[in-house]
């Protein structure tokens, strides 16, 4: 694929430049077995009395207890759970992995050079995941490639919609102050990709191992494959 219109490039971590196994045998797992104890050793804290504000708003009971907060956390992880309380706490227990050395975000081989060429080429790079901007910083900046946050211009997380709804991407293309078919989202998920393009935005459809093509997306199987 050649395209020079592109002036801007956002993309998705799981699935796309991550494998979807590093996230779901590794980083939900950690998240897991930490959540527990760190939220009953912190509750007080006021970033995290924030979270489980959150938590109890979406809860039947809101005044539930901590231990009813705690198990409502662990079911949203068993089943994979965008939600966006849940999302900032992970990001604050992965921190703790990171910086112990416990685990890398990993990245595909071909992931690291594109993002450098295309940044050396002049596109601006962003991320659009589910995850926690903060998770997203760690994700990258604690990658198995190095750090690499210096590539990027912003980050995004569901505190700017959700990843298959058209509005999300119309508010991203609004902060990025650029016409949307300047800028193209990378993604493996046919409905985020149906979603950035109904706003107007170029796609590509990464087709990871494991990853379903579908037919109304551009595809490639590795970042090497995008000439821009
Ligand atoms: C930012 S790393 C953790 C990814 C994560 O928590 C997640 O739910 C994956 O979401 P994505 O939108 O990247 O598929
Ligand atoms: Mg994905």
């Amino acid at each position: 694929m050649s395209n020079s219109t592109v002036r801007a490039i956002v993309t998705d971590i799981e699935g796309t430049t991550t494998d979807i196994n590093f996230v779901h045998k590794v980083l939900f797992p950690y998240a897991h077995s930490k959540l527990p104890d760190f939220l009953r050793a912190n509750a007080d804290a006021p970033a995290i009395a924030e979270q489980i504000t959150a938590v109890r708003s979406e809860m039947v009971d809101p005044s539930a207890p901590l231990e009813a907060v705690i198990d409502k956390l662990l079911h949203w992880i068993e089943t994979d759970q965008k939600v966006t309380p849940l999302k900032a706490l992970q990001g604050m227990v992965w921190a703790d992995g990171y910086q112990r050395g416990d685990f890398k975000g990993h990245l595909y081989s071909d992931v690291a050079p594109a993002l450098h060429q295309w940044k050396d080429s002049g596109k601006a790079l962003y991320v659009y995941s589910s995850g926690s901007v903060q998770a997203q910083k760690l994700l990258f900046g604690y990658s198995d490639a190095g750090d690499l946050t210096p590539l990027f211009s912003g980050y995004f997380d569901t505190h700017i919609g959700h990843k298959r709804e058209a509005t999300a991407y119309q508010r991203i293309v609004a902060e990025l102050d650029l016409p949307p078919a300047a800028v193209l989202f990378l993604s493996d998920v046919i409905e985020e990709l149906d979603a950035a393009k109904q706003a107007g935005m170029q796609t590509l459809q990464l087709v990871r191992e494991g990853t379903q093509p579908g037919n109304t997306h551009a595809c490639v199987t590795r970042f090497d494959e995008i000439a821009l």
